[in-house]
């Protein structure tokens, strides 16, 4: 068993290792967690106040650092490097050669202009090099991601690329199709549409190999 990547942030300083990069200011962690959720409260209190809202009452006053909080440690926890996860990595000792495909993993985001859910299914395929990767870091990988304010374009290149870097082959297939809740419960409010991504490389641009993983996705549908 090995264990290649530890965290996003021995690439050095440039902790963000994919081309789609989430912008952050350059001081993004010069603030605790806690220094963060104690600001962020103070901001929504005043949001809550200024929409009118009664902040005496028992039900609200805690509301302010209950978003905090929920921002800091869960919704936006994506956004620190300290968080992406360990992966393990086996070596792939049978020989195992066809496309592994992970599908309907359930991910859970918010969009960057509305700051409301994104909701959908992620679907992965590789093609190993050598090593395989424990399953759930598939799923532990995508839950990194989404825990920051995404557009979908952008976490579906930044899943995708990483897996490239983690498991060292360039046969990665990522599909994301999602529920944008900014489109879905207010604007257009149009609730039947989704919104459908992917990130093909290495062997996936063969359209042969590009279809034999989509019908891998559809099998169970
Ligand atoms: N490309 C892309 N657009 C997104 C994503 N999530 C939300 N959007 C869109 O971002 C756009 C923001 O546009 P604006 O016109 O500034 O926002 P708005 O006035 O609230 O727009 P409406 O949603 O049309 O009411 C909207 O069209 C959203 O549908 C995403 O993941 N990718
Ligand atoms: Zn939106």
């Amino acid at each position: 068993m090995l264990n290649i990547l530890k965290t996003e942030d021995e690439i050095g300083n440039d902790h963000q290792m994919t081309s789609a990069k989430t912008p952050l200011r350059p001081d993004a962690f010069e603030l605790s967690d806690e220094e963060k959720i104690e600001k962020i409260a103070v901001h929504f209190r005043e949001i809550m106040h200024t929409l009118g809202l009664d902040l005496n009452d028992e039900s609200l006053a805690g509301t302010p650092r209950r978003v905090a909080k929920m921002y800091v440690q869960e919704l936006f926890s994506g956004l620190r490097p300290d968080n992406m996860p360990s992966v393990t990595l086996f070596e792939n000792n049978y020989k195992f050669s066809e496309i592994l495909v992970e599908r309907d993993i359930t991910f859970y985001s918010n969009c960057e202009h509305h700051f409301v859910p994104i909701v959908g299914k992620v679907h992965i395929g590789y093609i190993s090099t050598g090593k395989v990767i424990g399953l759930s870091k598939l799923h532990r990988i995508v839950n990194y991601f989404s825990r920051r304010p995404q557009v979908q374009e952008r976490l579906t290149i930044q899943i995708g690329e990483t897996l490239t870097r983690v498991l060292a082959t360039e046969d990665v297939a990522v599909v994301v199709d999602a529920d944008h809740f900014c489109v879905s419960s207010r604007g257009i409010a149009d609730q039947s549409s989704s919104t459908v991504t992917s990130f093909f490389s290495g062997a996936f641009h063969d359209s042969a190999k590009k279809e034999e993983f989509l019908q891998l996705v559809k099998l169970r549908a």
